[in-house]
């Protein structure tokens, strides 16, 4: 599909290029184009106000959809679902004219070569922070359906989990409209394709086993999904600490996001994690350090010196969480 549409891709807008909305008459500059997806194509411009993301694409039902979609999320009072909404207008060219939209540019890393980057603390916040605007989302009566971390992208410091594509977002009660299949409960078996929290929560679920299994894998065709999966899970040191939580949203428990909030943030903080992180700072001290019996006083002060670096970084991290919480 992504390769007929890139051989044909309506619209090409280019470096440079300056864009003039037909209606609204607000001008745009094409920076450089920084995707396609099977509704249109994404470019980085600059607007009055600085950069923007602008989409144009070739049919206005598909373009005013997600238009509708922005518009009902930025209602939303607090932190930003999905970028925010700035301008809907048509571009005339001498091929014919075509609807975009003009939508917040969110600058960021992807979130696989973040959590592979970044501590494992990370994995649990921003699940923690995701589960949170999931709940918002719910609340106002849509599922974001095609929850993958291709559709998210971590911005900062400091570090918020922001959603990109908000194109399979839909009303609860619906068939889901768009999914990937490893994140798809259908494709598992464990679950029905009906836009309700538990198809999200399920992602969420999914998105976790990804961060330690960053290739995927296919369901195989001689095991049980579920356990499959569960296998999965307490094969991986960081993903067996979440284990109950990941099983339950793998399972359908949580009806609601509060509820895999919850069980997640006992699991974030629990003391466990902490010793466990202290543990293995303790076990990877350099063996040259063993070895100077001397030096005692020198290896009390880098002790206390290390157990002062793990509090910092807890509580930084603690910190980074709870502001995330607020924004
Ligand atoms: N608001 C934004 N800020 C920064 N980059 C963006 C923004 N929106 C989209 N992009 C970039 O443009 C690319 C294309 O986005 P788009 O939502 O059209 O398609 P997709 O998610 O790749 O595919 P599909 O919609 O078919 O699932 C994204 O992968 C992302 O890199």
């Amino acid at each position: 599909m992504k390769e007929f549409i890139s051989k044909n891709q309506v619209c090409k807008l280019h470096p440079g290029q300056q864009v003039i909305g037909k209606w609204h008459r607000k001008s745009y500059k094409i920076v450089k184009q920084l995707g396609y997806g099977a509704t249109g194509t994404v470019y980085l411009a600059h607007g009055v106000d600085g950069a923007v993301a602008l989409k144009v694409g070739a049919e206005s039902m598909a373009i005013s959809s997600e238009v509708n979609v922005l518009q009902q999320l930025s209602k939303v009072q607090g932190q930003h679902l999905g970028p925010s909404f700035i301008d809907v207008d048509d571009i005339i060219t001498s091929e014919g004219t075509y609807p975009f939209y003009v939508m917040e540019y969110l600058e960021g890393e992807p979130l696989i070569p973040f959590w592979q980057k970044h501590r494992p603390e990370w994995l649990g916040i921003l699940m923690v922070q995701l589960l949170s605007d999931l709940d918002r989302l719910h609340r106002i009566g849509w599922i974001f359906g095609d929850l993958k971390p291709e559709n998210l992208i971590v911005t900062g410091p400091p570090y918020r989990i922001r959603w990109m594509d908000v194109g399979g977002t839909t009303m609860k009660g619906r068939a889901i409209k768009e999914y990937t299949e490893f994140f798809d409960r259908g494709y598992w078996g464990l679950g029905s394709r009906k836009a309700e929290p538990s198809y999200d929560l399920y992602s969420v679920a999914m998105i976790m086993i990804n961060s330690r299994y960053p290739s995927r894998f296919d369901k195989k065709p001689s095991s049980a999904p579920y356990k499959q999966l569960q296998k999965a899970i307490v094969n991986d040191t960081i993903l067996k600490k979440y284990q109950s939580t990941i099983e339950g949203a793998l399972q359908g428990k949580f009806s609601e996001a509060m509820a895999m909030r919850k069980s997640l943030v006992s699991q974030v903080g629990s003391s466990d994690s902490r010793r466990e992180y202290k543990v293995t700072r303790r076990t990877q001290a350099p063996t040259k350090q063993r070895k100077k019996k001397k030096k005692q006083p020198a290896k009390k002060s880098s002790a206390i010196f290390e157990t002062f670096l793990v509090g910092s970084f807890l509580l930084l991290v603690y910190i980074l969480y709870w502001f995330g919480q607020m924004m």
